[in-house]
């Protein structure tokens, strides 16, 4: 059994490339970064270090790398013959592995069982935006490759930190992961992934997910750069910035428990297992990390404005999630260039442009008046006119 995995960065080697690995399959990193792709090349096999309570250390072997930038036709004929395709590049850099995944499709034999594909990225239903590039791409090609895959959605869940200069091809993540899977697309024939959690409706676990650890860790990192602070677990102990990250969820969990009829008292738990994952002080994790593309962060349908939207719509809560959005707005990282250009609309537009602009939000909509008045605020901070 083969994978073909595209992203052999921080989650590609330390969580999926390592289940794959646990799941028996032969693995195939797919990468635009020459150094990286020579690095794995270099070695026979790799460790992923769990840090903090219960880690332990595990080998991965059996495994190569390929730069899709240099050989696009190696990869496209890995993936005629594999057996699953998965991403870790984010989600924005779908649209650049689609062509090499439809050219596979296209060269494969049509009798072999379809390839399973799963990206695995922080966002609602990326392997649908993924299928949807590819079958955009491949025209009116699409209907002869379509019976040649299955596309399932998942949500995967491990902090793995960037990794430290010299660090080699080793990964230090944390002990916890949590991968849930689409099972319907699959029918008889799941892919053998052990410790993943096939599950028949993926809406509720890709939104608690989302709206709970990513929206919990995003506004840590938020609320921690603001004050000054490095590392996601110093941010944590500040009782201020804990207390603001609960609030957050406090919000998001009374949305989930409405809308997917989710038991506030799990959620309760959910809330305290991730808070404790976040104080790992083993894991050496920045708000930087953490807290990098803003803009992606703070669009319409992702960890701040989705939650925060809905609940407005139901009449719930959500100042504590508008505040978390105004932190956002200060996360001034001249390094990320998302951060760079969020930074530029507040100084060059309106409270109400970047606010439609940034959040894809309609002036009508509930929502809407609250974050222009955090938009403001962020500008009258930095002395220009809203
Ligand atoms: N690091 C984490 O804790 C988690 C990350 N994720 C998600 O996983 C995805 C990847 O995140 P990380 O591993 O942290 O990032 P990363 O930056 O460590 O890895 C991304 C890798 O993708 C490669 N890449 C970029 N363009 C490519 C292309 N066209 N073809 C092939 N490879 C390409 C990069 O060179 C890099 O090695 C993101 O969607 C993120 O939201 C999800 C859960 C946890
Ligand atoms: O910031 P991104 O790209 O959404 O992804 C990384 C996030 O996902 C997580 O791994 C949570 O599963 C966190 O480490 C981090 O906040």
């Amino acid at each position: 059994m083969k994978a073909v995995h595209f992203g052999a960065g921080n989650i590609g080697r330390g969580f999926v490339g390592l289940l794959l690995h646990q799941g028996g399959y032969e693995l195939v990193f797919s990468d635009v970064a020459a150094p990286l792709v020579d690095a794995i090349n270099t070695v026979d096999r790799y460790t992923v270090h769990e840090v903090g309570e219960g880690g332990r250390d595990t080998v991965v072997t059996g495994f190569r790398a390929l730069n899709s930038a240099e050989h696009p036709d190696a990869v496209i004929e890995e993936i005629a013959g594999a057996n699953v395709v998965t991403t870790a590049v984010g989600p924005t850099v779908l649209k650049f592995v689609a062509p090499l995944i439809m050219s596979g499709l296209a060269l494969r034999d049509p009798s072999s069982p379809p390839l399973q594909i799963m990206a695995c990225e922080n966002a609602i239903n990326a392997t649908d935006l993924l299928r949807d590039e590819i079958k955009a791409q491949a025209g009116e090609a699409w209907d002869a490759l379509a019976g040649r895959a299955v596309f399932a959605n998942t949500a995967v869940d491990r902090i793995v930190p960037a990794q430290p200069e010299g660090a080699g091809v080793d990964v230090t993540v944390e002990p916890f992961f949590e991968w849930a899977i689409e099972r319907p697309p699959f029918g008889d024939d799941p892919p053998t992934i052990p410790g993943a959690h096939f599950v028949d409706d993926l809406a509720p676990y890709i939104e608690r997910k989302l709206f709970t650890v990513n929206t919990g860790h995003a506004t840590t990192a938020y609320f921690g750069a603001q004050a000054g602070i490095d590392t996601i677990a110093a941010a944590l102990s500040d009782p201020a910035i804990a207390a603001r990250v609960s609030a957050a969820l406090e919000e998001t969990s009374a949305l989930l428990a409405v809308k997917h009829d989710l038991d506030p008292t799990s959620l309760a738990d959910y809330r305290a297992t991730i808070l404790r994952r976040f104080r790992n002080a083993a894991l050496p994790d920045t708000v930087w990390r953490v807290g990098r593309q803003p803009l992606r962060k703070l669009s319409r349908h992702e960890r701040f404005v989705g939650p925060a939207a809905e609940a407005a719509e139901r009449g719930l809560a959500v100042d504590a999630l508008v505040a978390a959005m105004g932190a956002a707005l200060a996360f001034d990282d001249t390094e990320d260039a998302q951060s760079v250009d969020l930074q530029r609309m507040l100084r060059e537009q309106d409270a109400a442009s970047v606010t439609a602009a940034v959040t894809g939000l309609e002036p009508q909509h509930p929502l809407f008046a609250k974050v222009e008045a955090v938009v403001a605020a962020r500008q009258a901070e930095l002395g220009v006119a809203g």
